[in-house]
This record gives C-alpha cells, sequence and structure tokens, in this order.
C-alpha cells in the first residue's frame, strides 16, 4: 500500500464521536492547555505539527490540528540554518506571531530558541515572557529535564505555560555529536524517567519524547498525568508530533526515519513553477484574459 498522498480533504476534519475531542470535536474556540489534560484522562490521541508562517498555520488550524508548534526547526526548514543552534529569539517572535495570526483555533506553542534560557531560570522568564507578550502563543517550549526544572518551575508559577522536551534535545547537538538514539541501556532510560517526572512535578503541562526507544516512551506515558507528545517514540505516547515540511515532503535531502511522508508538496511547487516558466518563455501567459486595456 502507498501512503495517502495526496489525499488530504479539503473540508475540516471528520467528525469525531466525541464532540469534545481535541481533533474532530465541535469547539471553534481556542484550544487550551485545560483541554490538553481532559484528552490524557479520557485516552484521547491527539496531533501535533510545527508551522513557521500564517498561510501554513492557517492551513492546519482549518484542518483541525489542535496544537500547533512553532519549532526551532524552523531553524533549517524555514530560514536556511544548518542545524537549530543559530535561530535567534528575534526570530522565533517573529515567526510566531506570524502562526497566531494566521489561526483561530490551534494552541500556539513557541520555542524558546538555544541560549535564550540555558543561563538559568531569571533569563528563562525573560526570554519566554518576551515570547508571549509580542506574540499571543499559548505557551512556551524548552529543551531539557532535570537540568530545565528550575526554569520550568519559574515559568509556570508565572504564570506562562511550558510544554518540555526531553530525550534527543536538538539543541544539544554539538555536545551529542549528531542526532542518536536516545534512553538506550539501564542507566539512560531510568536518566529519562527521572528527567519526565522532574518537569511533570515543576508543572509541565505536556512533555515531548524525541528518538526514544517505543517500550520507554510507553512507560513514561504510562506513569506520567501530563501527556507525551512523541516524535520518533512509538505508537504509545499520548500525542504525535511531526516537522510539517517532513510531513507534507517539503524538506529537501534527508529526512529522519520516523517520518511518514503524506503529500509531495515540494514536487507539485516545484512542477507548478515550472508550468510557468514555460507559459512566460513560451507566450502562453499572459493570456487576454490576465490583461487590462
Ligand atoms: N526536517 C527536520 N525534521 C526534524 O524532525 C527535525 C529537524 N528537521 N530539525 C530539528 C530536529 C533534529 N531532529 C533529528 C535530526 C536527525 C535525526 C536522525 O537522523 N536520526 C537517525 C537515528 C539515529 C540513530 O539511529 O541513532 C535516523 O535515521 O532517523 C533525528 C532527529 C528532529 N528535528
Ligand atoms: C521536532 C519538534 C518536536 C521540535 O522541537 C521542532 O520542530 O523544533
Amino acid at each position: 500500500m502507498t501512503h495517502a498522498l495526496n489525499q488530504g480533504s479539503e473540508q475540516g476534519p471528520k467528525p469525531a464521536a466525541n464532540d469534545k475531542a481535541l481533533y474532530g470535536g465541535t469547539s471553534t474556540r481556542r484550544v487550551t492547555v485545560r483541554d490538553i489534560a481532559a484528552a490524557k484522562q479520557r485516552g484521547e490521541a491527539w496531533p501535533m505539527l510545527t508551522a513557521y508562517d500564517a498561510l501554513t498555520a492557517s492551513a492546519f488550524d482549518e484542518a483541525g490540528i489542535p496544537v500547533l508548534l512553532v519549532g526551532d526547526s524552523a531553524a533549517n526548514c524555514h530560514l536556511g540554518y544548518d542545524t537549530t543552534v543559530p535561530v535567534t529569539l528575534d526570530e522565533m517572535v517573529m515567526l510566531t506571531a506570524a502562526v497566531v495570526r494566521g489561526t483561530k483555533r490551534s494552541l500556539v506553542v513557541a520555542d524558546l530558541p538555544f541560549g535564550t534560557y540555558q543561563e538559568g531560570p531569571v533569563q528563562a522568564l525573560r526570554s519566554a515572557t518576551r515570547m508571549v507578550k509580542e506574540t499571543g502563543a499559548g505557551a512556551v517550549k524548552l529543551e531539557g529535564g532535570e537540568r530545565s526544572a528550575d526554569s520550568i518551575r519559574l515559568l509556570t508559577e508565572s504564570g506562562i505555560a511550558v510544554m518540555a522536551h526531553i530525550g534527543l534535545t536538538p539543541q544539544s547537538v554539538g555536545a551529542f555529536g549528531g542526532y542518536p538514539v536516545q534512553g538506550r541501556g539501564e542507566e539512560a532510560a531510568a536518566q529519562l524517567l527521572r528527567d519526565a517526572k522532574a518537569v511533570q512535578d515543576a508543572g509541565a503541562f505536556a512533555v515531548v519524547l524525541e528518538l526514544v526507544p517505543a517500550e520507554l516512551a510507553a512507560e513514561v506515558t504510562r506513569v506520567l498525568h501530563i501527556p507525551t507528545v512523541g516524535i520518533g517514540a512509538g505508537a504509545a505516547c499520548d500525542a504525535q508530533v511531526l516537522v510539517w515540511t517532513d510531513m507534507a515532503g517539503m524538506t529537501g535531502g534527508r529526512v529522519p526515519r520516523f517520518v511518514k511522508q503524506y503529500a509531495d508538496v515540494r514536487r507539485v511547487l516545484s512542477d507548478a513553477a515550472k508550468a510557468y516558466a514555460e507559459d512566460v518563455v513560451g507566450g502562453a501567459y499572459p493570456a487576454e484574459e490576465h490583461s487590462f486595456h
């Protein structure tokens, strides 16, 4: 069987059995962290996608995606950097404001980029405050378990909703020497469990588990009362996230093994550009109906 390429519906999501459902429910107001907590109680799985601009975000909002992440993957998937390390808070603020403007219902979560929270809780609060004040984002995300717990606690006590991110934390690419699978072996698995509990105790409303063995992600999902959002972390997580350009086939070059590609947007866009170019070169565009007299 082939992937469901180009079979996306033009309408919104198909109605869910439960009208409170995060995906397919009837509510049109903006999704909140309380809705996210309630979904875990119901055992409802939910989808998250990244978005970096208003138009793409509005398409995902119309499709019913309940949570959009302005990921620092904007660095390599939107701004042309090689890794997520160089993207700045100014850049993330600009992209996040655009995503908020493009959406009506989705909860918008904004990544704090590398270097804007690692100094400690005070720096984290300063960066997160700027993010929520200047963009209207509903929550921020930052990387790290035990090492970021004090910052997560200060942010949540100050009134800012925090999504945590543990396992493979791509801002540490230099220290990791790449993007290896995390939590393999007893010692590393025990550390991942400590990290998960630390971010929950610090007040995080959800936690991304990136590139960890499915069995370990399932255990974390069982022991936590906040939802786990998996990426390369198996099917047992409460939610899943993918980088939109990977999901839609827009990323050029190699993508991680956990990606499933649901469309071929890069090909569609490239073919459209070629068809336009040929019309211009051949004189077929503009035609009479595109002209003014
Ligand atoms: N386009 C894109 N997609 C992503 O998911 C993504 C980004 N960019 N940029 C930021 C981080 C970096 N991420 C990555 C990057 C590489 C791998 C990767 O190549 N992993 C190997 C597994 C390595 C191993 O077996 O130890 C793979 O083959 O998937 C995984 C996640 C996830 N994020
Ligand atoms: C891969 C996801 C979880 C992320 O953090 C990002 O897109 O930056």
